[in-house]
């Protein structure tokens, strides 16, 4: 069964484009990336399918639940952790993990406080006395504590330190081996590249790629890098640099055109390699590109 079906699911703010006719499935166990440029329509995605907003056309099932119809249901299997936190700025810590295991109506106080333990989160500080980064690791606890079917975290790594970023993709990984769906919206591509078995790409309200990341960065775009005395220009290049001598720059044009330019060239080394996630991504990201 796929953890998340969305069929044409459209949700516009007005005048303002949410997302438009979006089509995503996500299979259970999967750990999953979702991607894309500011304004691409990723929380909007999210609390659709979530049910916390309205939205206008197309269909959504998270475990074969509608999401217009089966709100509560689904919540409950859900774990979500929104990009923006708030909670009631006078509770302690303990004081809002007790509130949230009685509103979940699960059994799950210990687990949070194991996981407060893992984060290094005092659980007798108050709201108001948290850092930005501990308020986002409440909000993780809190996303996390009673073992969700599923994991929907927006931009879940912002404001983390590296230690605690490490410690919380390890408490993930281990969540995910014991069979969670892991759905994670981030603008780190390097924590997708390193996580991700598959992700999907949005970029203005459309999926405009989703695969698995190891196919996505297989492109048909390489880095080429030159050595030599290089003062000549090729169609298809892009995202060039120049340093000590060489020149690097991608080519998404045919290899066998590019190479009997470059015969015809003085040069003494030639580099081929498939760019990384965040080369990939960028040249997806860029309004207008084809795919
Ligand atoms: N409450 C709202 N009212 C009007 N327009 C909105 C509202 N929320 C989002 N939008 C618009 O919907 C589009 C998608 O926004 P959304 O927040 O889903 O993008 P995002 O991909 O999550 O962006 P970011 O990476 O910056 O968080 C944007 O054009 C945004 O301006």
């Amino acid at each position: 069964m796929n953890a998340i079906e969305l069929r044409d699911l459209t949700k516009s703010y007005g005048k303002s484009r949410g997302i438009d006719k979006l089509n995503l499935s996500v299979e259970e166990g999967e750990f999953f990336g979702f991607i894309g440029p500011n304004g691409a329509g990723k929380s909007t995605a999210i609390r659709t399918m979530l049910g916390l907003l309205r939205y206008q056309s197309g269909e959504g099932y998270i475990f074969g639940k509608d999401i217009r119809k089966d709100k509560i249901e689904i919540l409950s299997e859900v774990g979500y952790m929104p990009s923006e936190v708030f909670f009631y700025p006078k509770m302690k810590v303990k004081q809002v993990i007790a509130y949230t295991a009685k509103l979940k109506n699960k059994k799950c106080v210990d687990e949070a406080y194991k996981l407060c333990e893992r984060l290094s989160l005092d659980t007798t500080k108050r709201v108001n006395q948290l850092s930005l980064g501990n308020k986002k690791k409440l909000s993780i606890v809190i996303a996390l504590m009673h073992k969700p079917r599923l994991l929907i975290m927006d931009e879940p790594t912002s404001g983390l330190d590296p230690l605690v970023q490490k410690e919380f993709f390890s408490i993930l990984k281990e969540l995910h081996q014991e069979g969670t769906t892991i759905f994670l919206s981030s603008h780190n591509l390097l924590e997708i590249q390193r996580y991700c078995e598959r992700a999907a790409i949005i970029r203005e309200g459309h999926i405009i790629a989703c695969d698995y990341v190891r196919t996505l960065m297989h492109s048909t775009t390489k880095r080429i890098t030159l050595t030599g005395d290089i003062d000549f220009t090729i169609d298809g290049m892009e995202n060039l640099k120049k340093e000590d001598g060489q020149v690097s720059f991608l080519y998404r044009g045919h290899m066998k055109s590019l190479l009997k330019m470059l015969s015809e060239e003085k040069i003494s080394d030639i580099n081929i390699e498939d760019p990384d996630l965040e080369e990939v991504f960028l040249h997806y990201y860029k309004e207008g590109d084809e795919l």
